[in-house]
């Protein structure tokens, strides 16, 4: 018997629905050997199917349009499985939330004295080669932490994932900002800009980033606002405290409200930690 080499259009959306699932490549391909597929074929198109599905989505033109939100944030807490989060405040358009009793004191201390030895100075990629560059408009330092080693961490990156309402492997590692007084962090968009050639390889790992949470680590003597020119807002840091973000629809649109930035340390410091989410699996 001949065996296929073209798909119906029955099996090409059977075939993204076993993906979405997260059925394993060697299963789907045995599926499809199954009901008489060529096996090369089968292997060929899977492969091809999921190289295509890790790229990020098409941007689509025209003005942003916003979605149900991602976060559960219209009652007035939001449970985790360790901690209560109070919703104190929520903007709609872009979906703003600003949250408190997201870290306990403790737990903020501890992140801190996880930070403090890895700071580097604040990096940022460069949109045309992707290469990390320390620039002025990012007056920090800065330090990743990995969790691999550290319960506490991975406590923390669970809690955040339930939080945002988002899979916990498609976070980026948790990032720690130290700003001096003086130090801030110029208005930015968090997610990159695709017709920049410099991002093409942060997007391959796991595509855009959808959602941010500013998780702030200390109380800020004076000034050091997280700030969304667009908005007119500024969200005065409190230890334990966040503030959360989306930019990116289902469509794949970005966002452009979306931007913010940190404003200059005026008296003391400022410490945060942010997590950045992707469309899919971090890697
Ligand atoms: O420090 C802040 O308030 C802003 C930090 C920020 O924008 C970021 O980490 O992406
Ligand atoms: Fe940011």
């Amino acid at each position: 018997m001949n065996k296929y080499t073209r798909m119906s259009e029955e099996w090409d959306r059977w075939l993204d629905a076993s993906l979405d699932k997260g059925c394993r490549t060697q299963d789907i391909v045995a599926a499809m050997v199954a009901a008489h597929y060529d096996t090369a074929y089968a292997e060929r198109t899977v492969a091809e199917r999921q190289a295509r599905r890790s790229q990020p989505a098409p941007v689509v033109a025209g003005p942003y349009r916003y979605g149900a939100p991602t976060i559960r944030h219209r009652n007035n807490t939001i449970a985790t499985a360790d901690r209560t989060v109070r919703v104190t405040m929520r903007i709609e358009q872009p979906v703003v939330a600003v949250l408190d009793d997201v870290f306990s004191p403790e737990e903020c201390d501890a992140v801190v004295a996880l930070a403090r030895a890895r700071l580097q100075p604040s990096a940022t990629l460069s949109p045309t080669t992707g290469e990390n560059q320390v620039k002025e408009h990012r007056t920090s330092q800065g330090a990743f932490l990995d969790d691999s080693d550290e319960p506490l961490l991975q406590r923390l990156n669970r809690r955040i994932a339930e939080i945002m309402n988002q899979p916990v492997e498609n976070g980026e590692a948790l990032h720690v900002l130290h700003y001096g007084v003086g130090a801030e962090y110029k208005p930015h968009h968090d997610y990159f800009d695709p017709s920049n050639t410099g991002f093409a390889a942060t997007l391959k790992r796991g595509g855009q980033r959808v959602a941010t949470l500013i998780i702030y680590l200390n109380d800020v003597e004076e000034a050091g606002d997280t700030v969304f020119p667009k908005l007119g807002l500024s969200i005065v840091p409190r230890k334990g405290s966040a503030v959360y973000f989306e930019y990116v629809n289902e469509a794949g649109q970005l966002d452009e409200a979306s931007l913010h930035g940190g404003a200059p340390v005026e008296r003391g410091e400022k410490w945060v930690a942010t997590k950045w989410v992707r469309q899919g699996v971090f890697k």
